[in-house]
């Protein structure tokens, strides 16, 4: 199925609000075409049941009239942030975003999959990003979900080390099965590469890793998939782009200006692969003394203004604070918070929010 007679027929669809076609506002995204279906995501002004209806026949008669038999809606309701980029016509459809018709995208990561892939990205390193994917996964799992983790951070690979499972790499005869710790279950490209490996070889690796993550590995029956990445805006964000194009995302910042600036750009590269951008982690926010005074250590406000310049939430602001475990517990981990904890109440607020997001 070609790309451009779907946009075509995807473009006779005027939207009555703002008179231009929904292709163009953004109403309509995530295209992805391939050789047997035409998956899309379609957001809706109201909520009222019949316009879902409408819509889905309308879209589904023009898709079949070019011959298309399998077609996918995602449907989900426009946020205010949505609509205002809408109206001020901030929202620019970029082309070519999508896997080429040949590409076949692992099951995994097909749109009939109901794994909801998160993928938590910053600008610079060191601003706390493997610590969000560990405790937001953690928060899923004592939610009551199925949870997966992909340590794509090729560059500084700390899952592992953060949950004390360096040196084990099941497999179960030809298959890679992933490791269980604290109720997730997780690969990381640091069960693959050395430690020694220079940096400068681990870059190349990192789609070949990508592909057999998804294909390969042995998941259990999933709920969520939470990948780390690298931090920056490179290739491994067009990466994801191409081979999970359904992947939202979480930006990660602390609330220093710099860390904040160079999350810009990861958002930016989020939004131009029309990543769903779910929301900002303001990490480090402040530190607070046994008097429960709050010491802003590293500034204010830098994922407030981050979340504003990419017109998203800012879904939680996370203290320092090292996780009071103690090293004779079973389910100690240096970096996991434990439920009772203020930091372990706000990722269960931040994972509620996530599910909240992505099962609407
Ligand atoms: N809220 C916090 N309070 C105290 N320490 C924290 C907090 N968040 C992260 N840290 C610590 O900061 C350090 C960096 O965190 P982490 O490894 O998660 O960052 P990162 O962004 O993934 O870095 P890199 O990309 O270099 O791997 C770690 O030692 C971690 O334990």
């Amino acid at each position: 199925m070609q790309r451009e007679l779907v946009e075509k027929a995807l473009a006779e669809l005027i939207d009555d609000e703002s008179g231009r076609p929904f292709l163009d506002t953004g109403l309509i995204r995530d295209v992805m075409v391939n050789e047997r279906q035409v998956a899309l995501t379609l957001l809706l002004h109201s909520e009222e049941s019949g316009e879902e209806a409408l819509f889905r026949t309308k879209l589904t008669e023009k898709l079949n009239a070019i011959g298309v038999q399998d077609v996918h809606i995602r449907v989900k309701s426009i946020t205010k942030q949505e609509k205002d980029a809408i109206v001020s016509g901030a929202y620019a459809p970029k082309p070519a975003r999508i896997p080429s018709a040949k590409q076949e995208l692992a099951p995994i990561a097909s749109p009939d999959s109901s794994v909801k892939f998160l993928a938590v990205a910053s600008g610079k390193g060191g601003v706390g990003k493997s610590t969000v994917t560990v405790n937001l996964a953690s928060a899923l799992v004592r939610a009551g979900k199925r949870v997966g983790v992909i340590d794509a951070d090729i560059y500084g690979f700390s899952i592992p080390r953060m949950l004390g499972v360096e040196d084990v790499r099941q497999t179960d005869k030809n298959h890679i099965v992933p490791v269980e710790r604290y109720g997730m279950h997780i690969i990381s490209t640091g069960f693959f590469v050395s430690e020694h490996n220079p940096v400068i070889w681990r870059g190349p690796m990192l789609g070949k890793m990508l592909n057999t993550f998804l294909n390969e590995v042995k998941w259990p029956e999933l709920d969520y998939m939470i990948i780390d990445l690298p931090p920056g805006t490179g290739d491994v964000a067009l990466d994801i782009n191409r081979r999970i194009p359904q992947c939202a995302e979480i930006i990660v910042t602390t609330p220093h200006a710099t860390a904040s600036g160079v999350a810009t750009r990861a958002g930016a590269m989020a939004i131009q692969t029309e990543h769903r951008i779910l929301g900002v982690v303001e990490n480090m926010s402040y530190y607070e003394d046994e008097t429960g005074k709050k010491h802003y250590l590293f500034g204010r406000s830098g994922g407030k203004q981050l979340a504003e310049r990419l017109q998203t939430e800012l879904l939680a602001q996370i203290p320092i604070d090292t996780p009071p475990n103690d090293q004779d517990e079973p389910d100690f981990s240096t970096s996991i918070y434990k439920p009772e904890t203020t930091n372990g109440a706000i990722y269960a607020n931040l994972a509620q929010q996530v599910i909240k997001q992505l099962e609407a």
